[in-house]
């Protein structure tokens, strides 16, 4: 089907229509001064009548759902529903494909991600995202993966404030005590769990406000992931988090709020419905969710 979205309404059709816009100019930020680097508190996310499309395939219709601030929201739903697209359009990472287009609006604290006057790089950095494969910069060391999106994101750091960063971003990923020794070592020569882990500790590192994860742990061994579940527990307390996964029981141990996407065969996917993840568990109110979450399809 044809994207329907009138072209002022799609932010990437209005935006991609005229040249190119010229690159951010870096921040400066030094950790012990600006406020903008301080912990920011908790934000709650929302995305308000989400549509996407690659070329003129839709794959989303108008999916609104509010990820509230210091919570784990779980995304769940059979493959090819939209999950992921959906997680990426909360960061504008959607944008990075060139077929790309979408049309809704997605809210940080009330604040428009898309906002033409925002930057793109501080959006990123807002919302960070950890993928399904582990990704480390295999030839840089474990400090410097940590310290990494740091630069990707134009933020300035004191080399004091450095080790205190690597420091406290290695601990909320829970890897401090297994590599505090060893900082210098190769990050690729990790096992996959402590890449994961890295991965967290390099996306937090900037200090996000959101953290997306998309099917986090389904690379790693049980051991590893029960560690990734923990610390995500741990880590919600100040970070709002989203996590894509079609692993039933971690969605039950780790989330608080759950949505439950579908697509209809050739049709977009929508969220079927969505509420706190006992009741979407214990008491689903449609007949699709409760086929879905008792494991009979998917
Ligand atoms: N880069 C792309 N170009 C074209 N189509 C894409 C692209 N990425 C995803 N799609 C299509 O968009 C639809 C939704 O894909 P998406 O990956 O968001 O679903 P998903 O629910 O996350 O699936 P899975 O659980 O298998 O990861 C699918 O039909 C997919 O083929």
């Amino acid at each position: 089907m044809a994207p329907v979205a009138p072209a002022g309404t799609n932010p990437f059709a209005v935006r991609h229509a005229g040249p190119p816009p010229a690159p951010p100019a870096p921040h400066r930020h030094d950790l012990g001064r600006p406020p903008s680097f301080e912990p920011q508190g908790l934000a709650e996310l929302q995305a308000q009548s989400i549509s996407a499309w690659f070329a003129r395939h839709q794959v989303l219709d108008r999916v609104s759902l509010t990820m509230p601030a210091g919570q784990v929201t779980a995304l769940i739903g059979p493959s090819g529903c939209g999950k992921s697209t959906f997680l990426r359009i909360l960061n504008r990472m959607h944008e990075l494909v060139p077929s790309a287009s979408m049309a809704g609006e997605v809210l940080l604290d009330g604040q428009d991600v898309y906002d033409p006057a925002r930057k793109l790089t501080q959006a990123r950095r807002d919302i960070g995202m950890v993928f399904q494969k582990p990704n480390p910069f295999p030839a840089m060391s474990i400090r410097e993966n940590v310290l990494a999106g740091l630069k990707l994101t134009g933020v300035r750091v004191s080399s004091s404030a450095k080790d205190q960063l690597v420091e406290e971003s290695l601990t909320k990923a829970g890897l401090w005590r297994e590599v505090r020794d060893r900082l210098g070592a190769l990050g690729g020569g990790l096992s996959g769990g402590q890449q994961q882990r890295l991965c967290i500790a390099r996306s937090l590192a900037v200090r996000p406000r959101v953290l997306l994860m998309d099917e986090p742990c389904s690379a790693l061994d049980p051991t590893s992931t029960r560690v990734i579940e923990e610390t995500m527990t741990e880590l919600a307390r100040e970070v709002t988090i989203v996590i894509v996964t079609h692993n039933m029981q971690q969605a039950a141990r780790v989330s608080q709020q759950c949505a439950f996407f579908l697509a209809a065969e050739g049709a977009p996917g929508v969220i079927v419905e969505h509420g706190d993840t006992g009741s979407m568990f214990g008491d689903p109110q449609d007949e699709r969710t409760a086929a879905y979450v008792g494991g009979h399809f998917g």
